[in-house]
């Protein structure tokens, strides 16, 4: 199966500090290159990954002010539909914009909802419901207009969160720091049960900050980190005593409450959005629903084992369980959407027919070949577009480059093969008087069709 898998460009994939959605588009490409499949990666051309790296724009424009967003937006996305026809499945991390390239397209679109920013940009994801197929990232974030092929919760990679049963006694606010996520309500949880917060994350909201957070920094009992690197983050994770995390929103998935887990740190956070779907109420950590509950919580969490924590994620986010996930995802999609000129070598492309011929484009993936085959009712004339190519006819075998040309009359046995590292493009004139394509008798084929 050959996914093209579509990343944002805002930060690298993965993400240096922050970058929730690159850092799942980076987790899930790299699960994938190792049970063998075939992903090229789209994305900034400072990511790093084992797939291939297909990039147009040079850094992230979060990083890069120089970068004008609208510009490579255009340029990142058209690429991969330009692309469309190398892959089975494009899967779509990208928000609603590659939406509107994909009835420009055959190849399958799936998109991952990371996150709907607002009510208005609906519109386009309502345009594609029957085109394109959704996956939820939680069932608290199913949208009711929208129909959804599956929910894959995230993955996280668990080995790298240092799990540590003896933390400090400070509580942790780690996100963006926006009155979203409730900054300012942790710092009062700290206030009532009289506990240190240190503050990780970066300035999401400038005037949110300097109003509601900043006045409460006296680095004793409130503290702020400031934008921290993955490892400080992890230290910080599994040295809590507790994360908090008191959304004032609908929140899709919280990654760094899977992570505080992973750590053995239990988490207290409102009860809304994906929250259930993630804590284990009294188990591994508590839902509130206010702060004087959150801090009643503080008081009880001795009771709750960091050990059941870092099980309880084990079991239900490892980046494997993701993968298996989109794996199902993938094959549905894959049979429901299987099309004629799809063949395990590459694909076809008809580009004339009329009574007496056909004209098609054949493009071979590397190492690909076509069966050896013959026909009983058609003649056939290859043009060599672009690659090496090595071409049977009947037990002889000629190599084939850009401009040469071989004609395969009926009945003859014969076989093309992808020989170099890129595409191999041929066109290719059939004549006779039945040109349907089960006039093939296949004698023998790598992909067991014989
Ligand atoms: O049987 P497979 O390997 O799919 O090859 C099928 C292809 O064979 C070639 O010789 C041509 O006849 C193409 O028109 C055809 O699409």
């Amino acid at each position: 199966m050959r996914i093209a898998m579509l990343s944002p460009i805002a930060w690298s994939t993965p993400p240096k500090k922050y970058g929730p959605w690159e850092s799942i588009v980076s987790l899930l490409t790299e699960g994938l290159v190792k049970r063998g499949i075939d992903v090229t990666l789209f994305a900034t051309a400072d990511s790093h990954t084992a797939a291939k790296l297909h990039a147009v724009c040079p850094r992230p424009y979060e990083e890069d002010k120089d970068i004008i967003i609208k510009v490579y937006e255009g340029l990142h996305i058209s690429e991969v539909f330009e692309r469309a026809k190398e892959f089975d499945i494009i899967h779509n991390h990208f928000d609603y914009l590659p939406l509107t390239y994909s009835g420009l397209v055959d190849t399958p679109v799936v998109t991952t909802i990371h996150g709907i920013s607002s009510r208005k940009i609906l519109s386009v994801y309502k345009k594609y419901n029957n085109r394109t197929f959704y996956v939820s990232i939680s069932d608290a974030y199913r949208c009711r207009d929208l129909d959804y092929i599956a929910t894959v919760r995230h993955g996280i990679d668990i080995e790298s969160f240092h799990f540590n049963e003896k933390p400090q006694d400070y509580l942790l606010f780690l996100s963006r720091l926006h009155k979203d996520k409730g900054v300012r309500e942790a710092i009062e949880v700290a206030k009532k049960s009289g506990r240190k917060l240190r503050i990780a994350g970066f300035i999401a909201d400038q005037t949110y900050f300097e109003k509601e957070v900043q006045p409460f920094i006296d680095n004793k009992q409130i503290i702020y980190e400031g934008h921290i690197d993955p490892e400080f983050k992890k230290e910080l994770l599994s040295n809590a005593y507790a994360l908090l995390h008191m959304i004032n929103y609908e929140e899709a998935f919280g990654i760094g409450v899977v992570e505080a887990m992973a750590s053995g740190t239990p988490v207290i956070a409102m009860n809304r959005g994906s929250m259930p779907e993630l804590i284990r109420d009294g188990e591994t950590g508590f839902l509130v629903n206010s702060i004087e509950e959150a801090a009643k919580a503080v008081q009880k969490l001795d009771s709750i084992s960091r050990k059941t924590c870092r099980k309880s994620v084990e079991k239900r986010f490892s980046v494997d369980r993701m993968v298996d996930d989109y794996i199902k995802v993938y094959e549905t999609i894959f049979k429901k959407c299987k099309r004629e000129d799809e063949r395990p070598w590459g694909f076809y492309e008809v580009l004339r027919q009329r009574p007496g011929y056909k004209v098609k484009s054949l493009t071979i993936l590397p190492q690909g070949e076509i069966s050896l085959q013959r026909h009983f009712h058609r003649s056939e004339h290859w043009y060599i577009i672009s690659g090496e190519g090595l071409v049977t006819k009947n037990t002889s075998q000629i190599r084939v480059l850009p401009g040469d040309s071989v004609d395969i009359p009926v009945n003859e046995v014969h076989r093309i093969k992808n020989i170099g590292g890129q595409n191999l493009v041929f066109i290719e004139i059939s004549q006779g008087d039945y040109l349907g394509e089960d006039d093939i008798e296949r004698l023998e084929d790598k992909y067991g069709r014989a």
